[in-house]
């Protein structure tokens, strides 16, 4: 893995927090992006090297909105670029970590994207991203 590519962070409306995070990080969003497979709205954000997504739920059967309702709002994953999508899946298969998606699917921001289960991971939803070029 290269480095994170973005942090997740859950949201119960996604034009408030947008704005709030205007304010706190002092940039404004760069791009906002429906990703119906996943059933969110995403908003973006970057400050300096790093990037920040926005997720709130278009529906009761997202992921966002379970853990809403479960956790409320806050960090909900921590993304990882990779080179090759396909060679770390099945790396971390190998590693016996337990992968929510048998190909790679399509993320926002022109990525492809794959989640690890949290329970492998010290209670932290991870995702791979590799830029679709
Ligand atoms: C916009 C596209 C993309 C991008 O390009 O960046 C995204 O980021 S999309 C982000 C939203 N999509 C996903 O999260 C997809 C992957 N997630 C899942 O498949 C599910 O959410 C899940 C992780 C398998 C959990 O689903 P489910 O088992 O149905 O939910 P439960 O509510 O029953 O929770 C079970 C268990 O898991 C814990 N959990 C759930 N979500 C998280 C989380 N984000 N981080 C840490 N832990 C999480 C939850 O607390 C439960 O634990 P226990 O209470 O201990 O059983
Ligand atoms: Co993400």
């Amino acid at each position: 893995m290269k480095k994170i590519e973005h942090i997740g962070i859950a949201v119960k409306n996604l034009d408030e927090s947008c704005n709030l995070y205007e304010r706190l990080l002092g940039v404004e969003c760069y791009k906002k992006e429906f990703v119906a497979s996943e059933s969110v709205n995403t908003a973006f954000f970057r400050t300096g090297e790093n990037k920040i997504e926005l997720l709130s739920a278009t529906d009761e059967n997202s992921p966002i909105a379970k853990f809403l309702d479960r956790k409320g709002e806050g960090i909900h994953h921590i993304a990882f670029d990779v080179a090759d999508i396909r060679v770390e899946m099945k790396r971390l298969r190998d590693e016996g970590f337990v992968l929510l998606n048998d190909e790679p699917k399509l993320g926002a921001d022109h990525k492809l994207v794959c989640f690890v289960h949290p329970k492998g991971t010290n209670g932290v939803l991870v995702e791979l991203c590799q830029e679709i070029k």
